[in-house]
């Protein structure tokens, strides 16, 4: 029986099969996705993680959503892909391609890992919108009452609400009718994000293709992003999601989006494929 060598890590619970292709490739379809990404019958995993060669940066990183679909960017992937080039190559700062751009990730005080995880996008067209809109006030309204999200292209869509309390959104029912609302031709990551007394933000996410997640890295970017751009925060915040905090920094200099926190690794192991059936 073939078999696919694997690791798993997470991010704040936000967590990965990564398996590593840049020597010999390895072939993943969606339903092969679907079926690794399964918590029941599969190993189980909000995103499965691909390293391949690049031309461009120490390794390229193919992201797989549990529903077979593709996304151009996953911030705690990153940093887990990160520290295991870090560990890899001995160097302190390395570069990690995915559909996206090239991202840097570098090591960080306390085992953590330090993500730049460039500009965001924030044209109607480039999250992508369905018509012309003003991003920072989105033309949508959900039957719950819920409206007037900011957009940001992370990499990744995402429509970012700010509410009193994010911990009192009924999150499963709001996040897929939100997901794949037409407004959002490619779907939308979902962010309920609130201000908390001490500066800092809570956010529940909606991770497109995989669901209500612990942690989900973009969000936090997109988060940052669009509460300064409302003149709630000052380009910095610690942001608290059900998995724990990342610390990030949207910068005045260059644009770019930081973003720091931690990531650990749970366990290998091999994922069993069925031998091929030759054609007759
Ligand atoms: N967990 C990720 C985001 C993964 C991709 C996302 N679901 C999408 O489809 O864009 C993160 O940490 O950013």
């Amino acid at each position: 029986m073939d078999g696919i060598s694997f690791i798993k890590m997470h991010g704040l619970g936000n967590d990965f099969v990564i398996v590593d292709g840049r020597s010999s490739p390895v072939e993943i379809n969606e339903p092969l996705a679907q079926a690794i990404a399964n918590r029941r019958t599969g190993v189980g995993c909000d995103q499965l993680i691909v390293l391949e060669p690049s031309s461009a940066a120490d390794a390229f990183m193919r992201i797989w959503n549990p529903d077979g679909s593709e996304s151009g960017a996953c911030g705690n992937a990153t940093r887990c892909v990160g520290a295991l080039l870090i560990a890899g190559k001995r160097r302190n700062t390395v570069t990690i391609e995915t559909l996206a751009g090239v991202l840097t990730a570098s090591t960080a005080p306390d085992g953590f890992i330090t993500v730049d995880m460039g500009e965001p996008s924030l044209a109607w067209e480039q999250i992508p919108l369905a018509r012309a809109m003003d991003t920072l006030h989105v033309d949508y309204r959900h039957s719950s009452g819920l409206q007037d999200p900011v957009a940001v292209n992370m990499g990744n869509p995402h429509a970012v609400f700010f509410v009193p309390d994010a911990e009192a959104v009924d999150v499963e029912a709001i996040g897929p009718a939100i997901e794949t609302d037409p407004l959002f031709p490619e779907r939308t990551n979902v962010s309920f994000v609130s201000r908390k007394a001490d500066g800092s933000l809570r956010l529940v996410v909606w991770e497109r293709g995989a669901g209500r997640t612990l942690a989900c890295g973009t969000a936090s970017c997109a988060a940052v992003v669009a509460a300064t751009r409302r003149g709630l925060i000052d380009r910095k915040a610690a942001i608290w999601m059900d998995g724990g905090r990342l610390d990030l920094e949207w910068r005045a200099d260059d644009n770019h989006v930081i973003m720091t926190g931690p990531i650990a690794v749970s366990f290998s192991g091999v994922i069993a494929l069925p031998p091929r059936v030759e054609a007759a």
